[in-house]
């Protein structure tokens, strides 16, 4: 098998807090849908997933007050899309979206986060925690309103419950909303087929409960979704923006890049893709479906500006598809596609990252500035547990978001430096248990995995 180059040092360290394997999935699928095939399928062979389930649907209001007046509504009948100024934040307890939320809020949108606090619960259950402390969300909310006298609204509830969504919906009246509420590891949806079956099932039908909630209550709010480069695969030829020009049998039509994901979690992005492509199509839907690279740091000018509002800490986890970026040009980048929206019935893809670097490269940069902190780093080689060519071309496209201005953060050696430092500083909240990869592509199986503790 071929190997594939980690990075570790004397502080062993970790990516974050993913739920690389183990226990039960979650707290959060719905069986609501009674027609679906995913119900038949829950109810069939997965006892443990009815039993957890727990829809804990609760909007909460912290002082809503004295936010910005609500955006100035739609415009049915017109294709220019209205300001935006409520913006919605699925998923906006996590990295990515707590961040945003912050950010966005500093930028004077009115903003609420709607997330089912799933990824609290991951790491409760298998027993991990962030690099970082996180203060809970209610305490966010609270030390952003008193630092800066802005309000972030909250609702606590399932995405996969369409009558909270719809309800979270009707009362926000969202211009935009920025999809992050996904389970987002690729490994933890290759432990076993509850895994995959749970990931593929919250992802898609969260993003489908979306899209029918924007078409019920507000067909001219603005959906911006996370996918993810990975969404490409690795192709022997470049990666265009979402959409390639092929002439075959002397005919030449624009259409929709090819997908080769590599996990199931990747490919229920690639689904919601295409679901948000139809419904864009068929219901005149805006979408901006934004392809993420891997993102990493810790700190944007708003979680800085007190340790309550810090982020979780990522220096990077390891994916196929070496495209990167500063997660302050995540929030930038969020930022720009919604002040200039998608048209009425325009699916938009942009590839959102913005420099490549190989692993052997990323090896080779951290063991560099380890060492110049004095630390004893070394690059050992482990066996890939992916399924995946250990060489291969890789040129993506990614131009669209710096034609709309974006200002990138690119990785210097005072970044690395400070990334380090951040694992200097918690040292003693390393968990060294948690580095190396324990899930295998190959491995998968039907039958349940469980974890000694
Ligand atoms: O059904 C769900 C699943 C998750 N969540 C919430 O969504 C948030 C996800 O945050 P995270 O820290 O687990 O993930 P994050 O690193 O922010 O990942 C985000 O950014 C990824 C791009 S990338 O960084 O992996 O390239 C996207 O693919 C993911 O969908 C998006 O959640 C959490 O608060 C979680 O509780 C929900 O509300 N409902």
């Amino acid at each position: 098998m071929a190997n594939a180059a980690l990075v570790s040092c004397s502080l062993n360290l970790s990516s974050g807090s993913k739920p690389s394997s183990h226990l039960v999935p979650s707290a959060s699928v719905s069986l609501q849908i009674s027609r679906s095939p995913f119900r038949r399928i829950l109810l069939k062979g997965d006892k443990r997933l009815r039993k957890c389930r727990t829809v804990y649907a609760m909007a909460v209001s912290m002082g809503q007050e004295a936010g910005v007046q609500p955006g100035s509504g739609s415009d049915h009948s017109s294709n220019e899309a209205p300001t935006p100024k409520k913006v919605m934040v699925i998923g906006g307890d996590g990295y990515c979206g707590w961040a945003t939320s912050l950010h966005l809020s500093n930028k004077n949108y009115e903003v609420a986060v709607v997330d089912n606090l799933v990824r609290r619960s991951f790491d409760h259950q298998l027993g991990l925690d962030s690099l970082t402390p996180i203060a809970s969300i209610h305490n966010r909310i609270r030390r952003w309103k008193s630092l800066t006298g802005k309000d972030i609204g909250l609702y606590v509830g399932d995405i996969c419950d369409f009558e909270f969504l719809s309800e979270a919906f009707k009362s926000f009246e969202p211009d935009a909303v920025v999809h992050f509420g996904e389970q987002r590891s690729a490994p933890y949806s290759m432990i076993d087929r509850s895994r995959a079956v749970y990931t593929q099932y919250n992802n898609v039908i969260g993003t489908l409960n979306a899209l029918f909630a924007i078409k019920e209550f507000g067909e001219d709010c603005h959906l911006v979704k996370l996918g993810t480069m990975g969404e490409y695969g690795t192709p022997n030829i470049d990666i265009e923006e979402g959409f390639i020009t092929i002439t075959h049998n002397g005919r030449t039509d624009t259409l929709p890049y090819p997908k080769q994901a590599s996990s199931f979690y990747h490919l229920s992005k690639v689904h919601d893709s295409h679901n948000i492509a139809f419904t864009c199509k068929a219901w005149g839907i805006r979408a901006t479906d934004l392809n993420q690279g891997v993102v990493y740091g810790v700190k944007t000018e708003e979680t800085a500006m007190h340790e309550e509002l810090s982020s979780a800490y990522r220096l990077w986890k390891r994916r196929p598809d070496p495209g990167y970026l500063d997660i302050r040009d995540t929030v930038q980048c969020i930022e720009l596609a919604i002040a200039n929206p998608a048209e009425r019935g325009e699916f938009r893809v942009f590839n959102q990252f913005t420099e490549q670097f190989s692993v052997n490269e990323l090896a080779a940069l951290v063991t560099k500035a380890g060492k110049k902190l004095g630390l004893n780093v070394r690059t050992v080689y482990v066996p890939n547990p992916r399924v995946e060519a250990e060489e291969h071309y890789y040129n993506a496209k990614h131009m669209k978001l710096a034609e709309l201005g974006l200002e990138p953060h690119l990785l210097s050696d005072s970044l690395l430096d400070s990334l380090l430092n951040f694992a200097v500083q918690y040292r003693d909240r390393v968990d060294s248990r948690q580095i190396m990869p324990s899930v295998s592509w190959r491995k998968i199986g039907a039958k349940p995995k469980t974890v000694p503790a």
